[in-house]
């Protein structure tokens, strides 16, 4: 039966036979009482006079850890949680203790928002009061892309999901709560075709085998779905059977690509792509344009999140209809096609060619014809911008999770827009970057934290900044 019409998993607390105390050393039995919460959203205690730090702990509950210590190195996890917060819920994946890929869904939604509101709310103090979190009401099924990585079990027979929690090992799953469903479904049926035929999943240690792993992508309002192999190898026995396999128990899949992975890394994709069958892209409606992506482009994971991130950004751009705007680490051109029927004119920046490619042709697809994108770093277009004394009344700024550097910051002072809009996803790099701009001529105007993230403990924010 789906998990996902069984909200209801059977163990409150971690279950026994867990694998537990990996940090290795002598490990005790302590009752701890929690005080607060680290950003990653694991409970703080108190033990002989150490900080602990115990995932799924919350504050105010008493509860027993196993707490092991190795040199300087102090390793604490759930026992029995002896008195619970009023905040507890039962975890509704089942593999929620194991996986880590959420590190939540303890807590019930409300509390995941106080959470989130208070470490923005902490991290931001320098710089103003944080707006009340964007929630999600359904804050499952969210994600349009997913990567699921396949390997052998003990008994040799595949299995496919994603790594266990701090390891390198896969954990084999059939379901999880964040992901689209489809892409579950499909990501099963390649896991059962596997197990009946000869396709090997590749194998890191012995650099034996095929498939590594297999990205999709969603369309989650055009219903499109890209089905990726990541292969350690372009020879691929058995393609035509194993297509046509996946387009009859799938016919929602619109296009497959192969690619070619042969490096030792833990970087999904690499350089190599061939098209299996379809146009090789996916196109969805964000915000009520259309947009072509391909595999290696960036696309936000969560549309439904993301509207109301892009609607925020723009309002804090304060456009009217006679600005130019950089729309810098532009992706696929998202938030200046978006913002583009209100701005003068549109500049993107990217370094990602395919992304850059799809910028381009989400332009013309759309009717835009005041944008033009351009591939680069971002930091140096910016210098050659400032260099050339170019004007720019508006920088959006949405950089990866290192955040900006500061070649780019330098040049935005020098550019002097009336305002930055910042829109990161990782909001301690914002904070550090916030303080480069309002030592430098900004001041922060607006804080809106996004939960773009639920049942996990990331969070996006968007600032608005205005020269002083
Ligand atoms: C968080 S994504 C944002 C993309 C887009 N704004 C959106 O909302 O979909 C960050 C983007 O920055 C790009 N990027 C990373 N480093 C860059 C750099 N140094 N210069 C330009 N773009 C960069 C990535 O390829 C990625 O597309």
């Amino acid at each position: 039966m789906s998990k996902r019409n069984n909200h209801k998993a059977k163990k409150l607390h971690p279950p026994k036979g867990k694998k537990q105390h990996r940090s290795g050393g002598k490990t005790i039995t302590a009752e701890v009482t929690c005080t607060g919460f680290t950003n990653e959203g694991k409970g703080i205690a108190e033990w002989k006079g150490q900080k602990l730090e115990v995932p799924y702990l919350l504050p105010g509950e008493k509860a027993e850890v196993h707490v092991s210590q190795k040199g300087k190195f102090v390793n604490a996890e759930l026992k029995r949680v002896i008195d619970a917060s009023q905040d507890r819920v039962e975890a509704p994946c089942p593999y929620y203790y194991d996986c880590g890929g959420c590190q939540l869904q303890h807590m019930s939604n409300p509390a995941q928002a106080r959470f989130k509101q208070q470490y923005m709310e902490k991290l931001m103090k320098p710089f103003g009061k944080p707006e009340p979190i964007y929630t999600m009401d359904h804050p499952y099924d969210y994600r349009n892309k997913n990567v699921m990585t396949y390997g052998l079990n003990q008994k040799r027979q595949v299995i496919g999901g994603l790594y266990a929690q701090n390891t390198h090992e896969i954990f084999d799953m059939e379901e999880c709560l964040i992901h689209d469903p489809k892409a579950d479904e499909i990501a099963n049926s390649i896991k059962d075709y596997m197990r009946k035929s000869k396709m090997q999943p590749y194998n890191e240690d012995t650099r034996r085998g095929f498939l590594r792993h297999v990205l999709i992508k969603v369309g989650k309002v055009s219903g499109e779905i890209m089905v990726v192999l990541v292969a350690a190898s372009p020879e691929f026995k058995g393609k035509n059977n194993f297509i046509k396999a996946m387009r009859k128990a799938h016919p929602e899949i619109t296009t497959m690509l192969l690619n070619v992975n042969k490096r030792d890394t833990s970087v999904v994709l690499g350089n190599q792509e061939n098209v299996l069958f379809g146009k090789g892209t996916i196109t969805d409606t964000l915000c009520g344009l259309e947009f072509e992506i391909s595999a290696k482009s960036f696309y936000q994971i969560n549309p439904v999140q993301t509207e109301r991130l892009y609607a925020k950004a723009i309002e804090m751009a304060e456009l009217t209809g006679k600005e130019t705007v950089i729309d810098a680490y532009c992706g696929i051109g998202t938030i200046g096609l978006v913002a583009s029927k209100q701005a003068g004119k549109v500049i993107g920046v990217e370094v990602n060619k395919d992304a850059v490619k799809d910028a381009v042709r989400n332009s013309k697809r759309n009717g835009v014809k005041n944008a033009r994108f351009y591939q680069g770093d971002a930091g140096e277009f910016m210098v050659d911008m400032a260099a050339r004394k170019e004007k720019a009344d508006v920088v959006i700024m949405d950089p990866p999770r290192s955040g900006s550097d500061e070649a780019f910051l330098s040049s935005v002072v020098k550019l002097k827009p009336e305002r930055v809009v910042y829109v990161s996803c990782n909001p301690e790099t914002q904070a550090r970057d916030l303080k480069y701009l309002t030592k430098n001529g900004y001041k922060v105007e607006g804080i809106q934290p996004v939960d773009m993230f639920p049942q996990t403990y990331h969070v996006e924010s968007v600032v608005k900044l205005v020269r002083k």
